[in-house]
């Protein structure tokens, strides 16, 4: 099966349209005010004008209130809610939307426990725990920790165009999520990096 593909931290239109054009199936905007790809509601609605039809548009939140996330649908067009921080499974199905649970791997963490727990979640996407940091790291973790349970797994952390084959092939994931690795400075996407991360995707 073709591993489906994730370009999160997308903060302008131009990057937006070149990812959906590379045939990225999903793009992320980052709605968490501390990270430096974070961006407005109203730049959201500029970001996505236009993509293209049949990508997604996942909405990044970390610890949000109702409110947030509420304000949000609202106003962006948004396919899918990527919840990033210590959420519950409560919290996270109340939106009437599909959604993504992070979960940062740790020696100890249960996956199939958390597969269960958070039952209604479409996915769980795997990336690293670096303490005080809730993500878009840059950094790996040990892809050995994951066990496959019934739910597909989206695989984070630190990938690009160096290392994504590798991590596709010891892990077999439903799709890969990329920020910094296509990154030429925070919330600005290379181009160049987009297409190199592309071509080992499909060639994985
Ligand atoms: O991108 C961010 O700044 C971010 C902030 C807070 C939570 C998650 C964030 N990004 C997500 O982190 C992973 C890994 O990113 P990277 O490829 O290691 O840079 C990815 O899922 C991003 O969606």
């Amino acid at each position: 099966m073709r591993t489906r593909v994730k370009i999160c931290g997308i903060t302008r239109q131009q990057d937006a349209d070149f990812a959906a054009d590379s045939g990225a199936d999903a793009i992320g905007l980052v709605f968490y005010p501390p990270s430096p790809r974070a961006i407005s509601v109203a730049q959201a609605q500029n970001v996505t004008r236009g993509l293209a039809p049949f990508v997604s548009t996942v909405a990044l939140f970390v610890n949000p209130s109702v409110a947030d996330v509420s304000r949000c649908l609202d106003a962006v067009s948004v396919d899918i809610i990527q919840f990033h921080g210590d959420e519950s499974p409560e919290f996270c199905s109340q939106f009437g939307k599909p959604y993504i649970k992070a979960i940062r791997m740790k020696p100890d963490t249960n996956l199939a426990q958390l597969s269960e727990a958070y039952g209604s979640a479409q996915a769980l996407l795997l990336d690293a725990y670096q303490p005080g940091v809730p993500g878009g790291t840059g950094t790996t973790f040990d892809w050995s920790l994951i066990r496959q349970i019934e739910k597909p797994i989206i695989l984070a952390g630190g990938l690009s165009a160096d290392n994504v084959a590798e991590a596709i092939k010891q892990v077999r994931p439903f799709a890969v999520d990329v920020s910094g690795g296509v990154e030429s400075e925070k919330g600005i996407k290379s181009h160049d990096k987009i297409s190199a991360f592309m071509r080992e995707v499909a060639n994985a």
